[in-house]
């Protein structure tokens, strides 16, 4: 019989302990770099100071996983029967162990997914009290938080759980947690946008295919949702959503806890409400035109109004990238072939040739490439999923996993609660040297 997910995790985990000792206990105090004034005043940009292995973000190559690029991982990872995209839960193996799973593995956590995916009532309930025009996210956020009360950590560390095994408690919440969110998520849709009944789960589906028959969504949704769960699953430990995940986590709040945290953070226009920001933006240049595709120069037009007003290119820009973002590649790619006479697809591929160079010459952005949300959601569009306020909750339920295999590995190599000291502009200043001069100046002066 093979190993579980869980066994093979676990013998990682023991073999990676001592790593993290020996680093700590010998080398604790070599420095791996400095902080300036302008990253502590600017949001810490640059600053290495968390530690994952999950993933990397290099600046020019973008998001490996596990050391492997996005080609690779949907290269090696087994596919279902029939489909250009792998299963989804095969990408929380690899994240979790560093191993691309093989069939039988994978079929195992298909099966552990499958058994976990019934959704208590409660969360029903609590999402059908919603007010109307409440955001998807919200609501998302909202059903994630009321299964804080079906915490298998909580229940044991209140029991008395030994630290050494926080890691297996947070494992279960969190295969509990990920095999929910399809079901969470189609249920706000259903609610929200299509208003009839309810399509049950199917137990014999994958993660992504399941989705994509609970959306009401005809083939290839199954693989549209496969490829955006696995895109969107991580990008190393610093941005909002998975250092909130990360960071809550750290006071040994449970999953849902940070899982519903991370949400909130993604929910924000400069992160991952981009994708739905762009489609927007979008609408406004097409009721512009009367839906006609604009001309290269009206569209620079529709750029430049945009910039002059005072607001973001969404989709465009990236706190770590200096070039396109591989995973705006590779779903423009699908798109070349699936979509290519898509209006949204034309008016989308417009953006990549006209927005970069005005971006350059606007001089402010320092990466003025695409990142992945100025394309995730031409694809959803296309396959009649046009509500774009609920494009965000599908990039949660992909970074979820991430975040859900970050936090297992945070307890099981026994991170801290997470605590940066902050300090104030005064003594900035006197750092600066600009406290001592202006008390030296204004002696002078009198
Ligand atoms: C999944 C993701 O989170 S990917 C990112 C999704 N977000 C977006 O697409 C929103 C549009 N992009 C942006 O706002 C930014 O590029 C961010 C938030 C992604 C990155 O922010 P930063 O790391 O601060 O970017 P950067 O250092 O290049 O910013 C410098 C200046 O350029 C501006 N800038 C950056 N990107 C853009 C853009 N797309 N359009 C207009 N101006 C921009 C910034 O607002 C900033 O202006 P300021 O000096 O007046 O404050
Ligand atoms: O890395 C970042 O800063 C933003 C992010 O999460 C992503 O691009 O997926």
């Amino acid at each position: 019989m093979k190993k579980t997910l869980k066994q093979t995790l676990f013998k990682k985990i023991k073999e990676h302990r001592p790593r993290t000792k020996r680093l700590l206990e010998e080398y604790g105090d070599v420095v791996v770099d400095q902080v300036t004034i302008s990253q502590i005043i600017g949001g810490m940009r640059g600053l290495k100071s968390l530690v994952t292995d999950i993933s990397y973000l290099d600046p020019e190559e973008g998001i490996r996983y596990r050391g492997f690029t996005l080609e690779e991982v949907i290269e090696g990872l087994p596919k279902p029967k029939g489909a250009d995209m792998p299963y989804v839960e095969g990408l929380f193996y690899l994240l979790l162990t560093g191993d691309f799973p093989n069939q039988e593995e994978v079929m195992q956590v298909v099966d552990e997914f499958s058994k976990r995916r019934i959704v208590p009532r409660y969360v029903y309930e609590v999402i059908d009290s919603f007010p109307c025009c409440s955001h998807p996210m919200t609501i998302f956020s909202t059903a994630i938080l009321t299964l804080s009360r079906e915490s298998v950590f909580n229940r044991q560390y209140h029991a008395g759980l030994n630290k050494k095994e926080y890691w297996d408690a947070t494992y279960e919440d969190s295969l509990n947690l990920l095999a929910k969110l399809p079901e969470i998520a189609s249920y706000i849709y259903n609610k929200l946008y299509r208003q009839g009944p309810r399509i049950q789960s199917n137990p014999n589906l994958d993660m992504g295919a399941n989705f994509a028959h609970m959306m009401g969504v005809a083939k290839p949704y199954d693989d549209v949702s496969r490829l955006h769960f696995i895109i969107h699953s991580d990008h190393e430990s610093g941005n909002v959503s998975a250092h909130t995940g990360h960071l809550v986590a750290s006071s040994l709040s449970d999953i849902y806890l940070s899982i519903s945290a991370m949400i909130n953070g993604l929910a924000g226009p400069l992160h991952g409400l981009a994708n739905q920001e762009v489609l927007r933006w979008l609408h406004e240049v097409m009721d512009k035109m009367d839906n006609r595709i604009p001309t290269k120069e009206e569209m620079t037009q529709f750029v430049w109004d945009t910039l002059n007003s005072g607001q973001v290119i969404p989709g465009f820009g990236h706190a770590v990238l200096r070039k396109t973002d591989p995973r705006y590649m590779l779903q423009r790619e699908f798109s070349l072939k699936h979509l290519p006479e898509d209006p949204i697809f034309k008016y989308a591929d417009m953006l990549y040739q006209v927005v970069p160079d005005i971006l350059m010459e606007h001089g402010k952005a320092k990466n003025p490439w695409p990142n992945v949300d100025a394309q995730s959601g031409v694809i959803q569009w296309h396959y009649g999923v046009t509500e774009y306020d609920f494009y965000t909750v599908l990039f949660g339920i992909g970074r979820s996993i991430g975040i859900c295999a970050n936090v297992i590995w945070d307890r099981a190599l026994g991170y801290p609660l997470e605590r940066p000291k902050s300090i104030t502009t005064d003594m900035l200043e006197k750092i600066a040297g600009i406290k001592k001069m202006v008390e030296t100046e204004e002696k002078t002066t009198l």
